[in-house]
């Protein structure tokens, strides 16, 4: 049994919980994060707001979402991530909600989603932009909600970690693919992941996302030139000591010597 096992047994019995049918609310149109992904100039930058992780326990737990999502705004993120998991990662629906209130970037739902009525929740609390985690996911299911997120409009990232599970997401022809740099079973993490699997699999047809373990303007810079329109940033951001200057850091990136 790995912790990513341990988490998706956590989300089935929550579901138990789950009344049969979620109703959705009536809300504005989620936000569209695909165009922050098409810019010419420049990597789209989602801004994590982590305060713990089966990884790293303790990241930051006295700081508070909203102010932390601001700041994020301020410092020019293109969208902000919230991690709704309780047990692992100390995250919530509360949090989710009261941080999408407050922001005019798309707001991604990240947890661990197997079930539609986990989507229409995220959809109810205000989330833009859900994940779909290929690892923790058949086919079927994985074309059933991606299906169905589509139809709510939300912004789907589709999550991978190697080869074996991009080449399952490519079957649904996703407009946006997140490749994961940490390894969900071990935790080891390698931003060199990206850089492999763009350069077998880039196409101008998906808009990549670059997730975990970039740390630096230079980390960034690499998954930039590798091909990737966007980067998932946590832990990083939440330990900085100015939240603008390490964003402006990982958004100019700085100039690669191969
Ligand atoms: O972060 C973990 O320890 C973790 C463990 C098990 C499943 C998922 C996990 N993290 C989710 C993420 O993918 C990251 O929160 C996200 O990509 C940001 O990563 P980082 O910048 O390294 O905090």
């Amino acid at each position: 049994m790995t912790i990513l096992d341990d988490i998706v047994e956590v989300k089935k019995q929550e579901l138990l919980e789950y009344p049969e049918k979620i109703e959705l609310i009536t809300r504005e149109k989620p936000l569209d994060f695909t165009g922050s992904l098409k810019r010419e100039n420049g990597i789209a930058l989602i801004s994590e707001v982590k305060r713990a992780s089966p990884s790293q326990g303790d990241i930051n737990a006295v700081m508070d979402p909203l102010e932390q999502a601001k700041s994020y705004v301020r410092g020019g993120a293109d969208a902000i991530s919230v991690l709704t998991d309780k047990q692992f990662f100390k995250g919530s629906f509360d949090d989710l909600e009261r941080v999408s209130a407050a922001v005019d970037v798309p707001v991604l739902n990240k947890d661990f989603i197997i079930d539609r009525r986990q989507i229409n929740r995220a959809y109810n609390h205000g989330a833009d932009i859900v994940l779909l985690i290929v690892t923790i996911l058949d086919d079927e299911s994985l074309g059933d909600l991606y299906d169905y997120a589509s139809s709510l409009d939300l912004n789907i990232i589709v999550e991978v970690h190697d080869e074996v599970e991009l080449k399952r997401a490519l079957k649904i022809s996703p407009e946006i693919i997140g490749i994961n740099n940490r390894n969900l079973k071990t935790f080891t993490v390698d931003i060199g992941n990206t850089e492999r699997l763009l350069e077998k699999y880039g196409t101008d047809d998906i808009q990549f996302i670059a997730e975990s373990g970039i740390h630096n303007g230079e980390d960034a810079q690499r998954m930039k030139l590798a091909g990737a329109s966007g980067m998932l940033v946590g832990e990083s951001l939440m330990r900085a000591d100015s939240i603008e200057e390490k964003i402006q850091e990982l958004k100019a990136g700085k100039v690669y010597e191969s």
